[in-house]
């Protein structure tokens, strides 16, 4: 119990009430993403579940609305995996809604064998990655008009283990799914911390996130995984648990001065050193622009 209770500490103890308040989880069809939408939705704020299965998307949006009787928890067609759907996305929702305050990009896939994406970027840095810089490129005038907005974005310890290899970036001349992975979780961090560096003073403040080993379908890709996560399930996080980093630092006051950091366990974390490098960052964030078809600034 003691060695449980290690490795699922941290608590999101704001109180602070969302009335009024729009957010959008990313994956929030399952996992950690649907525990998240949850509780956003119990403070009252409105929520955009945003996934690639609308159907699954509407049984737990219908969940979430019986559970908390916040009947404003809408579904959104969202495929990290295909440019056009992200676009389309951001267009229907800018016209829709006046005010965007919490973004998660919390969706992700997991050692999936090689595939491409319909842009024919590898999978894991284009969904994981990519996908979530252009949907946060695309919302990013509607956080600043919202202000104090906040973007969080779903992270793991696992970076530690990536690389950030321009010369092999989409796994061209060699490919471990592991590994794959693990790059995707560094941009993520690299990500945050330029996107904090080009934020400051706006109002819009980001945040990285190790949530914790939590059960979910993130191992539906790896059998071994699958074994281990069924064999250690007694010291692994709830979805409910694995929540709680990202609720940390979508909700806390205070927090503003903090922007670009990593957090685990609802505490500021170190990240590995080349998630420390800004040439890397500035480096990944012109590259993600040149691929994605967005001016560089
Ligand atoms: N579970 C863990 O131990 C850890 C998780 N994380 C991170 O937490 C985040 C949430 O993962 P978790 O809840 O565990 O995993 P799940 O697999 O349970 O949830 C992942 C979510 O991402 C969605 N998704 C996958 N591909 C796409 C896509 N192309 N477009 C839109 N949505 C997509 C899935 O949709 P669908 O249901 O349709 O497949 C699902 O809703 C991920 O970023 C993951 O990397 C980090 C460290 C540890
Ligand atoms: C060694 C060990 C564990 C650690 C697993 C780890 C560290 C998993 C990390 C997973 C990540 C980072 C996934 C996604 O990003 C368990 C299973 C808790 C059980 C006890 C033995």
């Amino acid at each position: 119990p003691r060695i449980r209770k290690m490795l699922s500490s941290g608590v999101c103890t704001s109180t602070i009430q969302l009335p009024g308040k729009v957010a959008v989880v990313t994956g929030a069809n399952t996992g950690i993403g649907k525990e998240t939408a949850r509780e956003l939705a119990q403070r009252g704020a409105r929520v955009y579940i945003a996934c690639r299965d609308v159907q699954k998307g509407e049984l737990v949006a219908r969940e979430i609305q019986t559970m908390t009787g916040n009947q404003q928890v809408l579904v959104r067609k969202l495929d990290l995996a295909d440019t056009n759907s992200i676009r389309a996305f951001a267009k229907d929702f800018l016209a829709e809604e006046k005010h965007l305050h919490i973004l998660i990009n919390n969706a992700g896939v997991m050692m999936c064998p090689y595939s491409k994406t319909a842009d024919g970027f590898e999978m894991h840095i284009g969904v994981n990655h990519l996908g979530h810089f252009l949907l946060t490129h695309l919302l990013l005038e509607k956080l600043k008009e919202s202000a104090p907005s906040r973007v969080v974005n779903v992270s793991s310890l696992a970076h530690h283990l990536g690389r950030i290899n321009f010369h092999n970036l989409q796994g061209q001349k060699f490919y471990s799914a592991g590994l794959a992975y693990c790059h995707s979780k560094l941009a993520n961090i690299l990500f945050t911390q330029e996107l904090a560096r080009r934020l400051k003073g706006s109002g819009v403040t980001t945040y990285s996130v190790h949530p914790g080993t939590v059960k979910s379908e993130l191992v539906r890709h790896s059998c071994f995984m699958r074994w281990m996560w069924r064999l250690f399930s007694f010291f692994i996080k709830t979805p409910q648990q694995g929540a709680q980093t990202s609720l940390y630092c979508a909700l806390t006051e205070g927090l503003e001065s903090l922007s670009g950091n990593h957090f685990s366990d609802c505490h500021v974390t170190w990240v590995s050193a080349q998630a420390r490098n800004e040439t890397i960052a500035r480096r990944l964030w012109d590259v993600s622009c040149d691929l994605l078809g967005i001016p560089v600034d």
